[in-house]
C-alpha cells in the first residue's frame, strides 16, 4: 500500500536515473522516502548511522538475474552483504549463495538455507571451516590451492562424495582498483593454469574417491563495467575444460564465471548491462565449446555488489561544519568504520541532505568521518546545501555492498544497525553493537 507522501513524491521520481534504489522518492522540501517508508523517521526512531535496505529492490535484481541468464545457476556473494533476512530472501528468490567463511555458513545454516545450493569458497579455508561445510552438505566447494586437496578428502566421510569446483586463473585484469583485481597472475588466489598447478590439481582431486570433480571457476575481479572480459574468460576456461579433457580423458559438465558486476555509485555512471553481459556469455559458450568440440557446460554467476549494493544506503547525521581555506567539512557521525571504501579503494559516492527544504543553493564540501585519521572522508567534493548545519540528516547511495559487511569498530565505535524497509514497513533485522558488546568481548583484568 503506498501512504500519502509516496504518492505525492511518486510525480518527483519520473526521470530520475543513477545510484538509488529502485524504491527511492525524493520531494522538493527534503522528503525522502525508500521503500514508502520515510528516511527521517528512520534517522529519529533507529538513531545514526544506520544502514537501510530496499527488500523490494533487492528481491528485484535477483529476478533480473535469473530471466536474463535462464537456465544458469546465479549464486548470491554473501560477502558483499549477509544476515538471516537478506539470506531469507536469496533462498525465497530462489538463489544460490556463495559463502567464503564459517561465519557466513553460520547465517546460511541459521535460515536452513539448502546445503545444496550453497558454494564454498576461499584461498586459506580452514580445516575447522571444511568440516563445518562438509556436515552441513554443502552443493560444492571451490578448491583454490594444491595443500587443500588431502585436507579436504580426508575429511569427507567414507561412502560420501563432496563435488569440488577448481578455481583457476584466466590471466585477465580487470576491475575498478587494484585491490579487486583477481584474475591475474601476480595475486593471490586459485591455481596458476602456466606453471602446471592446475593439472595436478586435477590428478590429485582424480585419485581421491571422496571428491568428485565438477567443473573449474574464475573469478576475474570486482566493480567491471563491460561484459567483453568475461567473454574472455570464458574462452580462456572452455580452453582449460579442452586440455582437460585431452590430458585426463574427462569433460567436466560446468563453469562457474564469479562475480564481478558493476554498479552505479554516482549519476552518470552506468552498472554492468545484465543482457549485455547475459548475451556476451551465452555467445562466448556457445561458440568456443563448439570450436573445442565440448558440450555447453552449465553456467554459474556469482554476482554479489549488483545485488545488494544499489539496494543499501547509509544515514548519517551532521555534528561539525567547518571551513578551513577553501575546504568546507562536514563532519557526521559515523565514517571509514561504516564505510571504508572510499580510504581503501577511492570510492565515490553520492550523498545528499534530506529533512528539510534547501534554500540556500549548493556548495562543494568534504564529507568527513569521526575518526582519528585524516583520511577518513566519505566523499570529496560533493555538492551540499550551504547551509548545512548541525543535526542535518545526510543520506549516502548504493551502501548495500560491502559497507556493513565490511565495517570495522575502530576507536571502539559500534557498527550501524540495518533496518529493512518494504511497504511501508521499517524493522530492525541487525542491531546497533553498543558499548556493551565491547565490554562483553573484553574478558580481561
Ligand atoms: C569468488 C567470488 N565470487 C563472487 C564475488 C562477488 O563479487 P561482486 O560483489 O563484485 O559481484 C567475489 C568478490 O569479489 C568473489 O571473490
Ligand atoms: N570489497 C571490495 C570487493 C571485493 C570483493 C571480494 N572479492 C569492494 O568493496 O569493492
Amino acid at each position: 500500500m503506498m501512504c500519502a507522501l509516496t504518492q505525492e513524491l511518486a510525480a518527483t521520481r519520473a526521470g530520475t536515473t543513477g545510484p538509488w534504489s529502485n524504491t527511492t522518492l525524493f520531494g522538493p522540501r527534503g522528503e525522502a522516502t525508500v521503500g514508502s517508508v520515510s528516511l527521517t523517521e528512520i534517522a529519529d526512531r533507529f538513531g545514526t548511522p544506520a544502514y537501510v535496505v530496499d527488500e523490494a529492490d533487492l528481491r528485484s535484481r535477483c529476478r533480473a538475474y535469473r530471466q536474463a541468464l535462464p537456465g544458469a545457476t546465479i549464486a548470491y556473494a554473501g560477502k558483499a552483504f549477509l544476515c538471516r533476512s537478506v539470506a531469507s530472501w536469496i533462498r525465497e528468490e530462489g538463489l544460490s549463495l556463495d559463502v567464503c567463511s564459517g561465519g557466513e555458513l553460520a547465517i546460511a545454516r541459521a535460515v536452513g538455507f539448502p546445503g545444496e545450493r550453497i558454494i564454498f569458497h576461499g584461498n586459506a579455508k580452514t580445516p575447522h571451516e571444511l568440516q563445518d561445510a562438509i556436515a552441513y552438505g554443502v552443493g560444492r566447494i571451490v578448491v583454490d590451492n594444491l595443500a587443500e586437496i588431502t585436507r579436504l578428502a580426508a575429511l569427507v566421510p567414507l561412502g560420501h562424495h563432496q563435488k569440488v569446483l577448481l578455481r583457476v586463473i584466466p590471466d585477465i585484469e580487470a576491475g575498478a582498483h587494484p585491490a579487486i583485481r583477481t584474475g591475474g597472475q601476480g595475486q593471490k588466489f586459485g591455481l596458476s593454469t602456466l606453471s602446471g598447478e592446475v593439472d595436478s590439481a586435477v590428478a590429485r582431486v582424480l585419485a581421491q574417491p571422496g571428491l568428485r570433480l565438477v567443473g573449474l571457476h574464475c573469478h576475474i575481479g570486482s566493480q567491471i563495467t563491460t561484459a567483453q572480459p568475461y567473454a574472455r574468460a570464458v574462452r580462456m576456461l572452455v580452453e582449460q575444460l579442452a586440455r582437460i579433457r585431452d590430458a585426463h580423458g574427462i569433460t567436466l559438465p560446468e563453469l562457474d564465471l564469479g562475480g564481478g558486476h558493476a554498479i552505479s555509485y554516482r549519476a552518470g555512471e552506468s552498472g554492468l548491462d545484465l543482457a549485455k553481459l547475459a548475451a556476451a556469455v551465452r555467445l562466448a559458450l556457445v561458440d568456443w565449446s563448439a570450436a573445442f568440440s565440448l558440450p555447453v557446460p552449465a553456467l554459474t554467476v556469482e554476482p554479489g555488489r549488483a545485488i545488494s549494493g544499489p539496494a543499501g544506503v547509509t544515514l548519517y547525521r551532521v555534528i561539525a561544519v567547518k571551513r578551513h581555506g577553501a575546504r568546507t567539512f562536514v563532519a557526521v557521525d559515523g565514517g571509514m568504520s561504516d564505510n571504508p571504501r572510499p580510504s581503501l579503494y577511492g570510492a565515490r559516492y553520492t550523498l545528499r541532505m534530506i529533512g528539510r527544504p534547501n534554500l540556500a543553493g549548493t556548495r562543494p564540501v568534504t564529507v568527513v568521518g569521526h575518526h582519528c585519521e585524516a583520511g577518513d572522508i566519505l566523499a570529496e567534493d560533493v555538492e551540499l546545501p550551504a547551509d548545512v548545519r548541525p543535526g542535518d540528516v545526510l543520506v549516502a547511495a548504493a551502501t548495500g555492498a560491502y559497507n556493513h559487511s565490511m565495517a570495522s569498530t575502530y576507536n571502539l565505535t559500534g557498527r550501524p544497525p540495518v533496518v529493512a524497509v518494504d511497504d511501508g514497513q521499517a524493522r530492525l533485522v541487525v542491531r546497533r553493537e553498543e558499548p556493551e558488546d565491547f565490554l562483553r568481548r573484553d574478558v580481561g583484568l
